[in-house]
């Protein structure tokens, strides 16, 4: 990615902070960009997660609801990693798919390094064949990962790097557990040498400038889709419509009270009734599970007020996925 100017570097979107501006940076410092690829399930946010070594990305599921994001910031020393989360390339089916791949080609002519996700505790099949297919036919250089390591005998973790070296050209091939947090460092330090020389991006300290609506759709998502992701693979999209702060008397030391207020979108009223529950029993759950994260993430007493509405084959529809953000 080409560094911006002096000019650009003082304003508009990309401005650096003010409190960087003159300050001193090592000579030798790199900054760039990297994403993460791999099929659905492959350990890409985990991963995300273990590098930036604080959890800002939610794990598991809805990759069909992120796109072009910054997920974290690596700061080390002398470099800076900024993580932009793509999600699961695959065949496209509809036009979502489409687009989505549309958007990852776009997202991996621009970072500067690929970190490709193929988790150790499974073959190599079509869809990473589909995958490293689209990663060699662009320049960027991609470091391979053998993901999930810890799941596997040395002697499977073995094999499986040479299935990976016959799948395609990789700068470099790294096994990691992001779970026990072994190689992550390892990785870290490849990633960080494929960076071009630059300040720093980010003011250290910063993990994420994820909007936090997006983080609210992930833990609502997140929530619908456990225990149901077989029913309800991709047909479920989350908006979060509006947070309010409710008025406070004054001298109130508690937390402040905070109004959700979030639809969430199926396909078929079939799905609505598992996203709902017998008696709204699920739904129920879902609600009190996504309230405890986000309580979590805000800081704050958070009243969810979910919605479940039929958005009759959204996925198709370019004017629905305008409004549901894609
Ligand atoms: N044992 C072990 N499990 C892991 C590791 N990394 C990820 N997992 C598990 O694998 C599952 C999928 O991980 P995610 O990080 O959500 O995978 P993802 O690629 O982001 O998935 P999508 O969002 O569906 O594309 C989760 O249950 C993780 O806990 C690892 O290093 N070791």
């Amino acid at each position: 990615m080409s560094f911006p100017s002096d000019d650009e570097l003082m304003a508009g979107p990309n401005a650096l902070e003010p409190h960087l501006i003159g300050h001193d940076w090592p000579e030798d410092f790199r900054a760039g960009f990297a994403c993460l690829v791999g099929r659905p399930n492959a350990g890409k946010s985990t991963l995300t997660n273990a590098l930036v070594g604080q959890k800002v990305a939610i794990t598991s599921g809805r990759p069909q609801t992120t796109r072009h994001t910054v997920r974290g910031v690596v700061h080390r020393e002398h470099g800076q990693l900024v993580l932009v989360d793509t999600p699961g390339l695959h065949r496209p089916r509809t036009l979502l798919g489409q687009r989505l791949n549309d958007l990852v080609r776009e997202t991996l002519a621009e970072v500067d390094v690929i970190v490709f996700c193929l988790p150790a505790d499974e073959k190599i099949g079509p869809g990473d064949r589909f995958i490293a297919r689209e990663l060699t036919q662009q320049r960027t250089p991609v470091i391979a990962v053998a993901t999930k390591a810890d799941k596997v005998s040395r002697a499977d973790l073995a094999a499986h790097l040479l299935d990976i070296q016959a799948l395609g050209e990789w700068a470099e091939i790294v096994p990691v557990s992001a779970v026990r947090g072994e190689q992550v460092d390892v990785l870290t330090d490849l990633l960080l040498a494929r960076m071009p020389l630059s300040p720093p991006l980010y003011p250290s300290g910063e993990l994420t400038d994820e909007p936090e609506n997006v983080m609210i759709a992930e833990l609502v998502r997140e929530a619908a889709l456990e225990g149901v992701r077989d029913e309800l693979p991709h047909s479920l999209a989350v908006v979060v419509e509006e947070v309010t702060e409710r008025p406070r008397e004054k001298g109130d030391q508690r937390p402040p009270l905070l109004d959700v207020r979030v639809d969430i979108y199926v396909e078929r009223d079939s799905q609505k009734a598992i996203v709902i529950g017998r008696g709204g029993s699920r739904l129920r759950e879902v609600g009190t599970r996504a309230r405890h994260g986000i309580e979590a993430l805000l800081g704050a007493r958070v009243y969810l007020d979910l919605h479940v509405r039929v958005a009759k084959d959204w996925q198709r529809d370019p004017k629905l996925l305008q409004r549901l953000g894609f």
